[in-house]
């Protein structure tokens, strides 16, 4: 079973709050995810493998250590993950991004794979898949479908704001994929959207609404 973790250092639980009030603006609310995503990008980071090179500094030679040549991908489910993107960069700058565009339709709540675009070398890499929204989990499910359909096969999911409904989706189709929350909600409404969520994530952050 993927492993479920949530990020509560107090940075991030200060702008999710932010994030969710109804009264945050477009051009706010698509800063504070934009930082919120570095903050966990920190995180999630955590165990990447380090190796010791030589350097000299103005004092005198020294053994120091740097990322080990890991492979990185991360992958928004469009719209919404695009959000997420660039703060991820800002500390992982040579990550290759791929897109996965799906929408939710609204009756249904099934997802509609409408584009895939994937860095070339997918087998190698380690990827991130990023979404504000785990709500039923249709959509998660299908972006690593997808991903490894297209022999992808170290995958991470990370996101703002899951329903439990939608991490039992992801435990069950891919026990092998560990996920990373901000917040776990209480449910599901009968729209599908999460409780007390943030609303429309895509609406929120482009102001579509
Ligand atoms: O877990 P699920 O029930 O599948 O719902 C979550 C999905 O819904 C939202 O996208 P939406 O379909 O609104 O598309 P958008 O990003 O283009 O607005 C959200 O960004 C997720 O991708
Ligand atoms: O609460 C939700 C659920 C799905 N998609 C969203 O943007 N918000
Ligand atoms: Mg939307």
């Amino acid at each position: 079973m993927g492993k479920v973790y949530v990020f509560d250092h107090p940075l991030i639980q200060h702008k999710l709050t932010y994030i969710r009030d109804k009264n945050t603006g477009t051009k706010e609310f698509r800063e504070l995810v934009d930082e919120v995503a570095t903050l966990m990008a920190f995180e999630i980071t955590r165990d990447l493998p380090l190796e010791e090179v030589e350097i000299e500094t103005p004092v005198s030679k020294a053994k120091a250590k740097v990322i080990a040549g890991k492979k990185l991908g991360v992958i928004p489910i469009l719209r919404a993950g695009i959000g997420m993107v660039d703060g991820i960069l800002k500390l992982i700058p040579a990550a290759k991004v791929g897109h996965i565009g799906l929408y939710r339709d609204p009756e249904t709540l099934k997802p509609v794979e409408y584009y895939v675009k994937l860095p070339s070398d997918v087998e190698e890499r380690d990827f991130i898949i990023v979404d504000p929204m785990l709500a039923t989990g249709g959509s998660a499910v299908a972006a690593i479908d997808a991903l490894k359909k297209r022999g992808a096969k170290s995958i991470k999911f990370m996101c703002l704001i899951a329903a439990p409904e939608g991490v039992k989706a992801v435990e069950t189709a891919h026990p092998d994929v560990d996920i990373y929350i901000a917040a776990l909600d209480e449910r599901l409404n009968d729209h599908g959207y999460i409780v007390p969520g943030l609303g429309d994530a895509g609406d929120r952050l482009f102001g579509t609404k």
